[in-house]
């Protein structure tokens, strides 16, 4: 069964009061990271990734800028993959079939995540490099 074709789920009523629908929508969010990070297999691997770089800067004692850098690297690759796999749903359930804007939506969103990981190898060289070159 295509995912577009599964029931869908049960959705409670959205609940009253200001402060119990902020924390309602920041649910909403974890869940869509939850959902993604299951059925992805580039996200677990951004997971690993993301430990072993948080487990490098411990080790080499990273300074602020240095954490901001690579916190930053880590993040936009992970909401360059939330974003193309958002697409890659929608796209499957606008167009199941094929056609070259379904492509082009899919290979443009991929291109983000390219570049995402792009910036990321860069970051992780300047930051990491001189470390471990020294170390070696
Ligand atoms: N409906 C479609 N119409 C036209 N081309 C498509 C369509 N679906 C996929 N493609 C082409 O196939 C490529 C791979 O699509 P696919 O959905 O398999 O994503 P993927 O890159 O394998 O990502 P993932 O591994 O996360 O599923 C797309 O980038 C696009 O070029």
């Amino acid at each position: 069964m295509r995912e577009a074709d599964a029931p869908a789920p049960y959705v409670p009523p959205a609940p009253r009061g200001l402060l119990r629908r902020r924390a309602a929508s920041f649910g909403h969010a974890f869940r869509g990271v939850a959902v993604a990070l299951r059925s992805e297999l580039h996200l677990q691997f951004h997971a690993v990734a993301t430990v072993l770089a948080l487990g490098l800067g411990y080790y080499c004692h990273l300074g602020a800028t240095e954490w901001a850098l690579v916190a930053l690297a880590i993040t936009s690759v992970w909401a360059a993959e939330l974003f193309n796999t958002a697409i890659e749903t929608l796209t499957d359930l606008a167009s199941p079939g094929y056609h070259p804007l379904a492509g082009k939506a899919k290979d443009v969103a991929a291109g983000a995540v390219l570049l995402a990981a792009l910036g990321a190898v860069l970051v992780g060289s300047l930051v990491f490099g001189p470390r471990l070159w020294e170390m070696l």
